[in-house]
């Protein structure tokens, strides 16, 4: 029998880890414009109401009991909206006595849940059955699970149809689908919290892909977007029909509301876009985009997106009122420079040059040139006079000693010392430069240039930092724009500038093997004998693996980063520093 169609909204939601008040009006204030435009079902994210991760505040239970109240005062405020149902993602705390069958724990039991709002009350709490325990994910610390506490699917019927819920793991399974499909759901309706790495959209289209499929059924997915430490959301959420194909997509990297509806009979519905609404007013989006039919950016895009996103809210949600960093006329921080301007925009940035003996003349010539091209704030601020004098406080130690990697540093250390002062007088963030390889090799010096708040490009490997340059500069060009970084910064040969014509391939291995090695033993997992049975040299692999394993000291003092690889230097990666381990 056919239905009237069901138009409902996926909100792309950017919360604020923790603000449950803010966070709740933004949902509410989404909710009612969607209601307003005809949705009567609204989808939020995993966890929207608090955030995600919560990570510890999670084992608090004022935090889980004032999660609970907010969801009650959020459905009584939606009162006024008859008709309307919002699903919500929130941690619910269980009462300790009975919640948890058969397991003693010592921390108040909680669930990842979704709550369904209509008629001025929670009607309806899903938990989430599949929790997921590796990557960047610790549900298990936190959360117990659906099955484990016997609870079954959740359906919610609108306009004579009955959609089945899922939390986004759930989805990565066959259960809980097929449980939801038991229970009579129609179509799925799933919340998502899925951290961006590169490619994960497409992987994560595909595998949701598989599920429509398996069990016969659309799946509305409704994705979160924005930065929360070093995790980014990359938003991209899309609804599928039962064949698994993508119906309705919402831009990746933009907050807003994808408007779609399901049409034909209930037991063969057939979703279609209605519109994509960005959530900041006047925001221009391609036709396709604002039609709800939104594309996948290419690889570049993709990271480059990330990165402006996880420097634009970890400055914004963390109340910095701009951020600094020392430009030296090299590649990485040139890149952290655009990505900064692009994020903050360009009255928010401030460059120094703090120039040294060792300095080439094309260096400054190119920093300067490029704050020109932003139109940032550009000092220069000389670091000889400050050698000088530790050289001075120093010399009784330093006398008849050859010059090392020790003075080396020291001029690393005296910019880090000067950005952190410009930090503290100003209250802006300095952001660091290193890349993943250098983090890899421990090409960076403690308390130098490792000094500062927030490593933006540290999993970015060079090889792509340099391939992100000049995608940015075709970009601008293809838009009629300056090119924001100068050419030469792009083609100079790499130099840490730390002493007379230094070059990082003297002692380093060519960056196109360091990266391909970085990539097989740390991001997957190779060992020697694999890397060595796949060709690469043996004094190669032994270099960068060991320089990987000794400089593990440096990494845990290092500030976080975006990540933006499945495995970056963070959250999955816990590696013990005292270890004699090889392999
Ligand atoms: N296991 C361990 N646990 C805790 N601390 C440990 C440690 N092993 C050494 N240390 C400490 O760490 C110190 C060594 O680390 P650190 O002082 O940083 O200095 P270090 O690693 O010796 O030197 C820095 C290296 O990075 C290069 N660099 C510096 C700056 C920028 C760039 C670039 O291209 O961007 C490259 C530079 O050319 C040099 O090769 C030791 O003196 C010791 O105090
Ligand atoms: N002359 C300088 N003026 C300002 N900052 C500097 C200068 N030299 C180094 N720095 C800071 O220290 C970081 C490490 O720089 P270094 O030149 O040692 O190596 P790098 O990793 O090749 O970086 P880059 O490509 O930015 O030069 C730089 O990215 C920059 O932030
Ligand atoms: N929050 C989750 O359950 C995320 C897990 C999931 N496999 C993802 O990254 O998409």
């Amino acid at each position: 029998m056919s239905l009237p169609s069901l138009a409902f909204a996926l909100l792309q939601f950017n919360p604020v880890l923790g603000d449950l008040a803010g966070n709740a009006r933004r949902l509410e204030a989404a909710a009612r414009a969607a209601h307003a435009r005809g949705a009567t079902v609204v989808l939020a994210p995993e966890l929207a109401l608090c955030g995600y991760p919560p990570e510890d505040l999670l084992l608090r239970p004022a935090f889980l009991a004032a999660c609970a109240s907010t969801v009650q005062a959020l459905a009584a405020a939606l009162a006024d909206c008859p008709g309307l149902s919002l699903i919500l993602g929130h941690p619910q705390p269980l009462d300790r006595a009975g919640a948890v069958r058969g397991r003693s724990l010592q921390r108040q039991p909680a669930i990842n849940a979704a709550a369904v709002l209509a008629g001025g009350r929670v009607q309806a709490l899903y938990a989430k059955r599949e929790l997921p325990n590796y990557q960047v994910f610790d549900e298990r610390r936190y959360f117990v699970g659906g099955r484990e506490l016997g609870l079954g699917p959740v359906l919610v019927e609108a306009g004579g149809r009955r959609l089945g819920l899922l939390i986004c793991e759930d989805a990565w399974f066959d259960e809980p689908a097929e449980a939801a499909k038991a229970a009579g759901a129609q179509a799925l309706l799933v919340l998502n919290a899925s951290p961006y790495h590169r490619g994960k959209s497409a992987e994560r289209e595909a595998r949701m892909a598989e599920r429509a499929r398996a069990v016969g059924l659309p799946l509305a997915y409704a994705h979160g977007v924005g930065g929360q430490d070093e995790m980014v959301f990359d938003g991209a959420s899309f609804v599928l029909d039962a064949a698994g194909t993508v119906q309705a997509r919402a831009p990746a990297f933009v907050e807003g509301t994808l408007h779609a509806a399901i049409d034909g009979p209930a037991d063969a519905p057939q979703p279609r876009p209605l519109a994509f609404v960005p959530a900041e007013a006047g925001a221009t989006l391609p036709p396709e985009a604002a039609a709800g039919r939104a594309t996948l950016p290419g690889e570049e895009a993709e990271v480059w997106a990330a990165l402006v996103t996880g420097v634009r809210d970890y400055v914004g949600k963390n109340g910095f009122p701009g951020a600094i960093l020392g430009l030296s006329g090299g590649i990485d921080s040139a890149l952290v420079l655009a990505i900064a301007v692009e994020a903050l925009g360009a009255d928010r940035v401030r460059a120094v040059m703090m120039p040294s003996p060792y300095t080439a003349d094309i260096s400054w010539l190119d920093a300067r040139d490029m704050a020109e091209r932003l139109g940032v704030q550009y000092d220069e601020i000389a670091i000889a006079p400050a050698m000088a004098r530790f050289r001075e406080a120093l010399a009784f130690d330093f006398a008849g000693k050859p010059e090392d990697a020790t003075e080396e540093n020291l001029q690393a250390r005296i910019r880090g010392t000067l950005l952190m002062a410009l930090s503290n007088k100003s209250g802006r963030i300095v952001l660091t430069t290193g890349n993943k390889s250098e983090m890899a090799t421990g090409y960076c010096t403690l308390y130098g240039d490792m000094a500062g708040g927030f490593a933006v490009i540290k999993d970015v490997a060079k090889t792509l930092v340099w391939r992100l340059a000049r995608w940015r500069n075709a970009e601008a060009a293809a838009r009629g724009e300056i090119e924001p970084i100068p050419e030469r910064i792009i083609v100079r040969p790499p130099s840490a500038e730390l002493r007379p014509d230094q070059c990082d391939q003297d002692s380093l291995p060519p960056y196109e093997v360091l990266d391909a090695i970085l990539a097989r033993y740390m991001e997957d997992d190779a060992s020697i004998e694999q890397l060595l049975a796949e060709g690469y040299a043996p004094a190669d692999v032994e270099r960068v693996t060991r320089l990987i394993q000794l400089n593990e000291y440096k990494r845990r003092q290092a500030p976080i980063g975006i990540r933006i690889t499945h495995r970056a230097f963070g959250r999955d990666w816990r590696y013990p520093i005292t270890s004699k381990f090889r392999a």
